[in-house]
Formats: C-alpha cells, structure tokens, sequence
C-alpha cells in the first residue's frame, strides 16, 4: 500500500468513525425512536393513515415523548398526557411556533392562523378572535345557532323516512352555515348555496396546497424557480388556487360591505371588524380560518354524534327522559339549558373523546431549543401531541373505545363515578374530554366556544325530537361499535354510513318546523 493509500483509508476509517461515535451520541440526546435508514432516516417508517394509532404503539418502546427525523427534520412526539401538560401548557410560548407551507404561501394562504408563528400578523389576528370569538360569541349567536340547527333536523326528517340517509350532506350545510352566518352575518339559503360552494372550493386548495406531495413543502427554496423552467407546475398550480382563495375571501367581505351599507347588516364578527381599516388582509385571513379551522372539524363531531346515537337507542332514549323531563313538550331545548342537561352535556364530552376530532391536533414548531427531561428538543423540530393516545389510556379512561358518557357523571351517591375503587381523587380520572380535543395552551383553537356550543344545541334538539336507527354501511350491512371506521386526514371523518331519521311524533314535526333562521 502507497503512502497515499493508506493515508486515504486511515482518513475514511476516522470519518467513519467520526459518524459512528460522535454523531449518535449527539441524537442519543433526542427523545429515543426508531433508528430509520441512512440519509432517508425514518422517512420509511412513517405511518400513511392513523398516524396516532402508530405512534401510540412505538410509545409501548420509546415511552412518552420520543423523536423520529424525516428528511432532517426532527419531529418529536408527545404521547402522554404529562409531557403535553409540562411542554405545551407550562412551557407554551416556547412550542407556539407552527409549520411554514411554501406551497400554500403561494397559493394565498400566507396569512392562514394555522400556519403563522408568534409575531405581529399573528397578534393582531389573534386580537380579532380573541375578543369576537371568545365565550360571549357562543351566547351571543346561540339564537341563530339554534335556528340553523332546527332548520337542519326538520331537513334530515323531511323525506321517506323509511329509507335510509347519509346524513352528512346535511351536517356539513350546518356546520358551514354556522360559520358563514357568525363571520359574515350571511344565511345559507339553499342546497346550491353561492358563499357556501365558493368556500368550500377555498378550503379544497388550503388541503391540496399543504400536502406533502408538493416537494416545495419539503424544499422551500424551490419557490424561487422561475415560472419558465421544467418543474415550475406548481407555481402555476398555485397561482390557479390562489385566484379561488382569494376571490372566496374578497366577495364574502364585499357582500356584508354592501350590507352594512344598505343598513341590513346581521351582527357578525365581520361587521364588527370592518371598521379596523388598519389591517384588512388580516381581517379577510381570519375570517376565511374560521371556515377552513371550523367547517371539517364540527362536520367531524357532528357525524361522530349522529354515528354514536345511532348505535346506542338506550342512550338516545336516556338523553330525550332528561331532556323531555325539562321541557315537558313545550319546546326544543336551547344553550341556557345546558346545566339541567348533564347527561346531554356527558354525550357532547364522549364524542370529543371516543373517535377524536384532530387526533394529532395540529403540529407546532418548537421556538429555541429545550432540555426536557434529559432530552435536547432542537429549535425547529416539530411537535406533534398524540391527543388520541392521551383519549385512550385505558388508565384515564376505562375501557376507551366504548363510547360511555356516564364515564363524566357523579353516581348515585353523589361521587364521582369513576374514582370510587380509587386511592387518588385529582389524577384527571375520567377527565372532561373538552379539555384536549381543541388542543392546548396559547395556540389552543379560537373556534372552541362556538364549536361547544353547536355541538350542544345539536345533540340536546336532536335527542328531544328525532330517533335515529341502527347504521348501517353503504352496501347496508349493520355497523357495531367494534366495526366502526374512520377516513384517514388531519381531520378523522366516520366513513360514509347510512341511518334512518325521523321525528318523534306529530308535537317534535311541530317544534321543527317553527324553526326559521334568525
Ligand atoms: C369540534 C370542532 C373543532 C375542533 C375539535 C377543533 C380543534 C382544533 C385544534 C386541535 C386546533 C389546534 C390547537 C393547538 O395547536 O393546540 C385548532 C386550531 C384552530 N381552530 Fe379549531 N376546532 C374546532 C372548531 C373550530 C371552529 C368552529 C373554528 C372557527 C370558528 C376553528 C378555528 C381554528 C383556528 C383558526 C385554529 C388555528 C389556531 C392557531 O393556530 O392559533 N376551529 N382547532
């Protein structure tokens, strides 16, 4: 061997080891994780669907919180309750940071809440929604939440009620007309509604343009190729959903404008705004989050609702006692009886927890870099909470994949159900679901209130007016709770199923058809 050659091969041994020895040591400092591939690292091991069901299993490894990188980014998973409550409640301002989507950035959704980290964009839209959506909203629109509601169960007992429905058609017209009516004062008016198409083909492009599939998402320099070179589709692509979004956005502003100045205006959040001239891109974001944050998401829980009231009659009938106990015919209940309705209340609870709403939330990034725990989480890294694992501790919630909402009632003799057999009375036992499925700390949902309420008002008249039969599947064979699916996304929908609807009797078609949008 030359000189040359065994310097070459001594060098390469010391790079060698250099990677071997100093490298891992470094990352042993990360939270533990699959050890991944060389360079792809654990681009392979990244689950397509469910992710939250498989990190739940890799927690049974690595324990709690641990970290997998995925073409260099390192991505820390919290899967227990203590480390979402110590890092992203205790240590909030430091994990408040979100993803950056290059190729939503582009496609005009720059300013989307959702994907803004701390700075003046974010305070002043976070001003917007603080003070317009905050607990008075809920009270506030609770009159008009509570006519779109009546006028959406009267709509899914209108038909042959001896077919079955998929009633998602309708929830969703709900669920956007609820939004719609509370950020711009605008009612939904028919099946083929103008405001209600245009935002929804608005938020197709915010899910399209943050997909993983779109490499600029993963190479942000990309964005830099000028339109004319191989490759550059995507700007194109963007500049087409660019055009959708913010036409979406402009002419919905424009006609509560229009209304405000013909003296017709419903109280909205838009109305209220329009005056801060200051920031009118701001204005026009947030207003568009409120669809694209709140329209999949109560769509999600209201389908999961009807889903677990379909599969459990004894419930659906123990809910119309209580409720039926209050009202005695007389009326459809309403929000201000929520605390005579706590077993109406349990029902909106499990159906946050049971199925999961946004089961991994929404991703953060993490501000500067921390030490936690003897672990080193890196400035940058992403930080996913697995809000499913901590809804399906088995320890927290027993037998977690029934859907039980006495889990949240006092028994009998006054105590808490579920702390009876227990030593420790303030361990979060059974804890209210509510809690967790809008997320936690400074970034925690704007929408929560609005969405709660909803939610209420909709479990509280469907139980007082409608039954709802067995599910079934779209080929008709009968759905159980084991046997129960759900879609993959961000959002997790209940796969399509059908039931049959009805009203009551004549007294609830009655009730129903007085509703009329306020
Ligand atoms: C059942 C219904 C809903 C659920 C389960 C839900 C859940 C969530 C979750 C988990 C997050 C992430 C929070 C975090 O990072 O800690 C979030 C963020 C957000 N939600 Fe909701 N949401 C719902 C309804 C709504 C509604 C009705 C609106 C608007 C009116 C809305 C607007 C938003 C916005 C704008 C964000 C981004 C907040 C930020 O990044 O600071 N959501 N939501």
């Amino acid at each position: 061997m030359t000189l040359l050659a065994a310097f070459t091969v001594l060098s390469a041994l010391a790079v060698l080891a250099v990677v071997h020895f100093v490298v891992p040591r470094r990352s042993r400092r990360l939270p533990p994780g699959p050890s991944g591939w060389p360079i792809l690292r654990n681009l392979l091991d990244m689950p397509k669907e469910n992710e939250w069901l498989v990190f739940r299993e890799w927690a049974k490894t690595y324990g709690d919180i641990m970290s997998i990188n995925v073409l260099g980014n390192t991505i820390v998973i919290l899967n227990g309750e203590q480390e979402v409550k110590e890092l992203i409640v205790s240590n909030g301002t430091t994990f408040a940071g979100r993803i950056r989507f290059p190729m939503a950035e582009l496609s005009g959704w720059s300013n989307a809440i959702g994907a803004t980290s701390p700075g003046d964009n974010l305070r002043t839209m976070k001003r917007f929604t603080n003070t317009f959506l905050g607990p008075n909203c809920a009270r506030d629109y609770a009159p008009a939440i509570d006519a779109l509601v009546t006028d959406c169960l009267r709509r899914l007992t209108h038909h042959d009620t001896s077919v079955a429905i998929d009633p998602r058609a309708q929830l969703r017209r709900l669920a956007g007309a609820v939004i719609l009516r509370v950020a711009y004062g605008y009612q939904v008016a028919d099946e083929d509604d103008k405001f209600v198409k245009m935002s929804e083909a608005a938020l197709a492009t915010f899910f399209a343009s943050t997909a993983p599939v779109w490499l600029v998402n993963t190479f942000p320099i990309m964005r830099y190729i000028p339109t004319w070179m191989p490759g550059s589709y995507f700007k194109r692509q963007a500049a087409e959903w660019r055009e959708i979004a913010e036409r979406s956005r402009r002419e919905t502003i424009e006609w509560t404008q229009a209304e405000l100045d013909k003296g017709n205006a419903l109280p909205s959040v838009a109305a209220e705004l329009l005056g801060d001239l200051d920031h009118p891109k701001l204005l026009e974001s947030t207003l568009a989050d409120m669809y694209a944050g709140g329209a999949d998401t109560t769509l999600s829980a209201s389908t999961t609702l009807f889903l677990a009231l379909a599969l459990h009659p004894h419930i659906q009938e123990r809910a119309r006692r209580e409720v039926e106990d209050l009202v005695q015919g007389t009326r459809l209940p309403n929000l201000d009886d929520r605390p005579h309705l706590a077993y109406v209340d349990a029902i909106v609870k499990e159906v946050y927890r049971w199925r999961g709403v946004a089961n991994l939330a929404l991703p953060r990034r993490a501000l500067e870099t921390t030490e936690y725990n003897g672990y080193i989480i890196p400035e940058d890294a992403i930080i996913m909470m697995n809000i499913w694992s901590i809804f399906h501790d088995p320890e927290k919630y027993p037998e977690p994949m029934r859907f039980r909402p006495e889990r949240y009632l006092p028994t009998e003799d006054g105590t808490k159900a579920t702390l009876s057999d227990r030593e420790d009375s303030d361990d979060g036992f059974n804890e209210d679901a509510t809690r967790y499925v809008f997320g936690l700390g400074v970034r925690q949902c704007p929408g929560r209130h609005l969405a709660d309420a909803t939610l209420f008002i909709l479990a509280a008249k469907t139980v007082a007016s409608c039954y709802i039969d067995s599910p079934t599947d779209l080929n008709g064979s009968p759905i159980t709770e084991d046997s129960v699916s759900y879609l993959p996304g961000v959002v997790s929908q209940p796969a399509p199923f059908l039931c049959r609807i009805r009203a009551r009797d004549s007294q609830a078609e009655l009730l129903l058809a007085d509703g009329l949008a306020v």
